[in-house]
């Protein structure tokens, strides 16, 4: 069911910071800021041979990274973001596994323009999940 590992996502305290070291601490190619208000955050890729770093950094009040940042004052690995065929698919495989998916169970747009879902970090090695149909 999953497939290519789509991204590596960091919440950071400092997105102008962060962008700014990778491109030249890690001569990283970073992207363009883009808010997401729908998920509650401004995100930024980063483009690698095999993969894609997506920094999060909270947008308005009751984004759903504000709890974790506060756990984690000098930010940290969020999330990972599989790629899947087919999102309703696997989010029937995983309710019938007894895994718990997030918000509504609904999947959203996420920031590639594609549907996304969240699986509880509890439910994976204490690991947030993230879906993408490709
Ligand atoms: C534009 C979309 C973009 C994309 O790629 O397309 C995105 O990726 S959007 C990313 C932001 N959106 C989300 O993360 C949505 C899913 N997340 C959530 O619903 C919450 O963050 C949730 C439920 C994972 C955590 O909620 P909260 O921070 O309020 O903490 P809780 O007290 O409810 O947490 C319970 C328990 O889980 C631990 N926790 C929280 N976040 C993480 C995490 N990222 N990784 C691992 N563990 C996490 C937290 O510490 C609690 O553990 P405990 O042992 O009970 O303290
Ligand atoms: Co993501």
């Amino acid at each position: 069911m999953i497939g290519r590992l789509n991204h590596v996502a960091i919440a950071v305290p400092d997105l102008d910071a962060a962008c700014a070291q990778y491109a030249s601490a890690l001569g990283a190619t970073v992207g363009a800021p883009q808010d997401e208000p729908d998920h509650g955050v401004t995100v930024v890729f980063i483009d690698l041979p095999n993969t894609k770093i997506e920094f999060l950094y909270p947008l308005g009040d009751d984004s759903p990274i504000k709890g974790f940042l506060e756990k984690n004052p000098s930010g940290g690995i969020h999330h990972i973001c599989y790629e899947v065929d087919d999102i309703v698919a696997a989010r029937e495989k995983l309710l019938a596994e007894g895994a718990r998916v997030l918000g509504n169970g609904e999947p959203k747009i996420g920031a590639h323009g594609k549907p996304v879902l969240f699986l509880h970090p509890k439910d994976f090695n204490g690991c947030l999940i993230e879906l993408e149909q490709v």
